[in-house]
């Protein structure tokens, strides 16, 4: 049966297109279960554009022919979570600079849906007025397709899981388990102080643009439009979401003792001191997405 199987799996090669694709990439995959022997057949499919279709060629004959699991290199995710207004935009991209992170932000991903007038986009756009979570089923899709595009193989995941039903889809599709979850612990009076300031600057901001000239007004506005969410009554939604069902989330995922809380009431320069010292213990390159 050996012998078939390696047969298999040479003829797949040499047919397949990843065969004659770049050789010179690290090897991605690794074999748990079957002995050395066939290790050097699956380390020449290193082109990660195939890497979906070969991983169910391969578990597909696997699965017929013996119980062999075919497992890979996955990135390593860090999921960003705490109330609206705790700070996760303002040191995401902090922990880019200083860690080389590539920072996916969800509602960023799905404004970007709106904007583009998509098919969901309308869709989307009144979730957000609503304060309520989009279907887990589009942001993931989303986020899925950002990590595929991207050469970072590390990540901080900004704004999700923000419910059990995220949470699952991310696990089930995606599937990776996050190597902690950054969770900025801030008390709900600061959060809305925050999110109306938040909305006040960029009042004063389109006050200003107004004031100017048509062509300038014109591109002050585009970048400067307020969100259509940091209104009291949307922040009111938002809160009673994050304490209903984001919380919940981040307590699974304390029982798993994968939460890193950082308490994000203090000025901006110490919330990042202790971000930094969270990542600092971070191995450089994880391997996750073992049977773990
Ligand atoms: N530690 C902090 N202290 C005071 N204000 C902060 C702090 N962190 C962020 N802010 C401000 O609070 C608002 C919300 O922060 P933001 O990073 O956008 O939050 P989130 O992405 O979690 O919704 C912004 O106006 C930001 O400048
Ligand atoms: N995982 C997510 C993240 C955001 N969103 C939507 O996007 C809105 C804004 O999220 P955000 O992460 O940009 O902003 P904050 O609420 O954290 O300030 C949320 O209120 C939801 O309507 C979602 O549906 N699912």
């Amino acid at each position: 049966m050996a012998t078939f199987f390696v047969s298999r799996l040479k003829s797949e090669r040499d047919t397949s297109p990843i065969a004659s694709g770049p050789q010179e990439t690290p090897p991605m995959y690794e074999l748990n279960g079957l002995s050395g022997e066939w290790l050097p057949l699956l380390l020449t499919y290193t082109n990660p554009k195939h890497l979906n279709s070969v991983t169910k060629s391969i578990t597909g004959m696997a699965k017929t022919e013996m119980e062999a699991k075919l497992f890979y290199r996955k990135p390593l995710v860090v999921f960003v979570l705490g109330g609206p207004g705790s700070g996760k935009g303002t040191q995401c991209p902090k922990i880019v600079e200083h860690f080389g992170f590539r920072h996916l932000c969800a509602g960023d991903l799905l404004q970007a849906e709106i904007e583009s007038e998509s098919e969901n986009g309308k869709m989307i756009q009144n979730f957000k007025k609503e304060g309520k979570i989009v279907p887990s089923e589009i942001t993931v899709k989303l986020l899925q397709q950002a990590m595929q595009q991207s050469d970072n193989k590390r990540f901080i995941i900004d704004g999700f899981p923000r419910n059990e039903e995220n949470r699952a889809a991310f696990e089930n599709i995606v599937r990776i388990k996050p190597e902690f979850v950054l969770f900025f612990d801030c008390p709900e009076e600061e959060l809305t102080k925050r999110i109306l300031n938040r909305n006040q600057v960029t009042l004063l901001h389109i006050l200003v643009a107004e004031s100017l000239p048509m062509h300038l007004f014109t591109t002050f506005s585009v970048f400067l439009k307020g969100r259509v969410d940091d209104n009291i009554e949307t922040i009111g939604k938002r809160l009673k979401v994050y304490f209903e069902t984001t919380l919940p989330v981040i307590n699974y995922y304390n029982s798993k003792g994968k939460v890193q809380k950082i308490d994000a009431q203090r000025s901006i320069k110490e919330v990042f001191e202790d971000v930094k010292s969270v990542f600092a213990k971070l191995r450089p390159v994880a391997r996750v997405g073992s049977t773990k």
